[in-house]
């Protein structure tokens, strides 16, 4: 049969193929709104409450939905478990003579993935879920082309998709609309928290012989807290925008809070820590805060190892080894999109690390990558 336009030289079976995959693209938002929709019913907690593998009947009974949309809860527990956040299992009845009866019961448990969305668990991820998934940060991918299509050197069009969609730069709206903000910043801190307990078991040797530490843009201090707590000889500082640190005090002898803005000026310390900034900025913004680390480090008196502790992605490849698996290079560049989206950013790989560290006026540094889909860098004075 003669092929039209695009089917060319695609056998049918190969087109269905084709539909197939264009179709698992075109779904993949039912994915995460099923995943956001189970959270928000509170399904992981209430099959972790109930301390065995739970039957949907029992399930059903521990959830607040309408007794006439019951029945939906089978069909909406089918993606998640498909997506490994739920296990399921079939437990047999046997009857008194150890005969199995005909229907098989399904029981749900949960994995390591619905765990992280326990409401009192020390690592809940929800915040993050309901942050990516709230429409002030989905509508603006609906403007998306609308914005690449704007002329970028003119100052009154909108330098982002999130601008073009929310009317306001990102950090306005979270400054000015509080339910967006500290949605954020609940978002950065269960991240933080995670980070933070992999960081001192799995890279506690970086922090070594180091006196003092700041930790700029260090929100509310959930890192700045696990590295003071885990070593008590180092000074740590978390250094924000005054209005996210006004009301925060240390815990422990060696943690303090301190306003201020870094593209004026860092306190000196041993040690700056960097984790999620620098994707927040664009190379010639980072290269200022980058100078600005420069500039503490060379006006602390301490003595010792001074560094710039950075925790971001290093996206793929290093040394032309693909470091992680095909699917994380996929969620390192769907966050490369929503940075792009949303803060003017991006997130970088090896080489264009490597170009701000030099345009800095750094020239030596490490990188570990034992972080999940972030790394340590290490870069030294
Ligand atoms: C993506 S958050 C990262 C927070 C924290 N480091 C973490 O990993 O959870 C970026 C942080 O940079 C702070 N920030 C933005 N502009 C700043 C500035 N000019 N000076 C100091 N901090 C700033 C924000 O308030 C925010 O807390
Ligand atoms: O929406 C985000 C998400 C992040 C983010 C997510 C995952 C990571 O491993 C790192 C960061 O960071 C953001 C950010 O820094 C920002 O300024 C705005 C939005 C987000």
């Amino acid at each position: 049969m003669a092929l039209s336009n695009g089917e060319v030289g695609a056998t049918c079976h190969e087109l269905l193929g084709a539909q197939a995959h264009v179709w698992n693209h075109i779904f993949q938002f039912i994915n995460s709104m099923s995943l956001k929709c189970a959270v928000q019913l509170g399904i992981p907690d209430v099959i972790y409450n109930h301390g065995q593998p739970i039957s949907l009947f029992e399930l059903i009974a521990g959830l607040n939905v309408h007794p006439s949309k019951a029945h939906f809860i089978s069909r909406l527990m089918r993606i998640p478990v498909h997506s490994d956040f739920f296990a399921q299992h079939h437990h047999v009845h046997h009857n008194h003579d150890n005969v199995e009866e005909e229907e098989a019961v399904v029981l749900y448990s949960l994995t390591p993935a619905s765990g992280l969305f326990l409401e009192d668990g020390p690592l809940n991820t929800t915040p993050f879920l309901l942050m990516i998934l709230d429409p002030v940060m989905t509508d603006p991918f609906h403007s998306m082309g609308a914005w690449l299509q704007m002329n970028g050197g003119d100052d009154l069009v909108p330098r982002t998709p999130f601008e073009v969609a929310n009317g306001m730069p990102f950090w306005e709206l979270s400054a000015k609309k509080p339910r967006f903000g500290d949605l954020f910043n609940e978002a950065m801190e269960a991240d933080s928290k995670l980070i933070a307990r992999a960081v001192v078991e799995e890279c506690g040797g970086v922090f070594e012989g180091l006196k003092s530490l700041v930790d700029v843009g260090g929100g509310t201090g959930t890192m700045a807290k696990a590295i003071a707590n885990a070593f008590p000889n180092i000074n740590c500082t978390v250094f924000d925008q005054p209005y996210v640190v006004a009301d925060l005090e240390g815990t422990t002898h060696n943690l303090g809070f301190m306003g201020g803005d870094m593209f004026d000026k860092i306190p000196p310390a041993n040690a700056i820590l960097l984790k999620w900034i620098l994707h927040d900025w664009n190379d010639e913004e980072s290269v200022k805060i980058l100078k600005k680390c420069r500039e503490a480090m060379l006006q602390s008196k301490n003595e010792g190892r001074k560094k710039i502790i950075i925790i971001d992605i290093v996206v793929g490849y290093v040394n032309n080894k693909m470091l992680m698996d095909k699917k994380s290079i996929e969620t390192q560049l769907m966050l490369d999109m929503l940075m792009m989206s949303t803060v003017t950013s991006k997130e970088r790989s090896e080489s264009e690390w490597e170009k701000i560290f030099l345009a800095a006026g750094f020239t030596h540094y490490n990188i570990t990558h034992t972080l999940g889909l972030r790394s340590l860098i290490e870069v030294y004075l």
